[in-house]
């Protein structure tokens, strides 16, 4: 599926969110979305699941309009998976169980293909059987950030959004985390969408990069050509270089000699430099 924003701005009361955004997602990719607080990411991923009713400009989805009410509202677009900054904002029953059975429970499936579904998705968000009985308030916080991953999963979405699902986690949740959805969206081609403030994260697991700076859509590029190419625009909008990126510049300054890598993934750049720094040329 291929999603079009032409023109779109978005207001609340006196304050503009987002403006006049045009893009294109495409379809088997993981697209990451970076800027400063207050940048307007959060806003750009709601018009995208339809949760922001009152939007200017237009929206198609395999070049078909996204429905629209009688008051010319946006509707919320069902095929498009969206999970929630806070994960508490989105448990809300009294067992895992029933929360992973919500939505599907909802659009009629029978308890057969419910049950099938469950054990499919248990073990891609790495989560055990034995957490099904148990209430939300007793899993530990990335225990929690599972299951709505994991209930956004149970009816299999194309485009999954993420807004900071790594934020308070653990260096070895985070990554754990990361590695599993990154399975997933190369499993079927499907795509996904990460809002995150983590550089290193989106240096290492994005395709694309898409760059908001006060309301506008500043850039969309492909992740490595932002990395490497694009440190002036990254400098002027306040946002940091991932750490691998910091030490193959540093390595550059001190050797004097330009590093071609391969990209800007946390490997390529250590297979690069290490012998470089290795042999005291620099
Ligand atoms: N419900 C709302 N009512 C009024 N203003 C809002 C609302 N939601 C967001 N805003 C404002 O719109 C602008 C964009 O907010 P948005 O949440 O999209 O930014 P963001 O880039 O996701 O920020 P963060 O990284 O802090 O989550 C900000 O100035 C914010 O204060």
């Amino acid at each position: 599926m291929v999603y079009q924003l032409n023109n779109v701005s978005v207001h609340y009361a006196n304050q503009v969110a987002l403006q006049n955004v045009s893009c294109t997602i495409q379809e088997g990719k993981w697209i990451s979305v970076i800027g400063q607080t207050g940048a307007g990411k959060s806003t750009f991923v709601k018009v995208l699941k339809g949760l922001l009713p009152s939007v200017d400009g237009d929206y198609w989805i395999d070049q078909e309009p996204i429905p629209r009410d009688a008051k010319g509202q946006l509707k919320v677009v069902p095929d498009i998976g969206y999970v929630f900054q806070y994960p508490e904002h989105q448990c809300f029953e009294t067992s895992v169980y029933k929360e992973l059975a919500f939505a599907p429970k909802l659009h009629g499936y029978s308890q057969q293909q419910i049950t099938k579904s469950i054990e499919k998705i248990l073990p891609q968000v790495g989560l055990s059987e034995e957490l099904l009985p148990l209430a939300p308030f007793q899993l530990s916080g990335g225990q929690l950030r599972r299951v709505a991953i994991a209930s956004v999963l149970m009816m299999d979405p194309k485009l999954l959004i993420l807004d900071e699902p790594t934020a308070g986690l653990d260096p070895v949740s985070r990554t754990a985390l990361l590695q599993l959805l990154k399975h997933w969206q190369q499993q079927d081609n499907r795509t996904i969408l990460f809002v995150s403030h983590q550089m290193n994260d989106v240096a290492e697991y994005s395709d694309e990069v898409m760059v908001f700076h006060e309301g506008y859509l500043r850039g969309h590029y492909a992740t490595s050509t932002l990395f490497l190419e694009q440190t002036q625009l990254l400098a002027k909008l306040g946002l940091s270089l991932p750490e691998p990126v910091q030490l193959l510049k540093l390595v550059e300054e001190l050797s004097g000699q330009k590093i071609k890598v391969a990209s800007c993934r946390e490997q390529d750049i250590i297979d690069k430099v290490w012998p470089i720094w290795h042999t005291r040329s620099c």
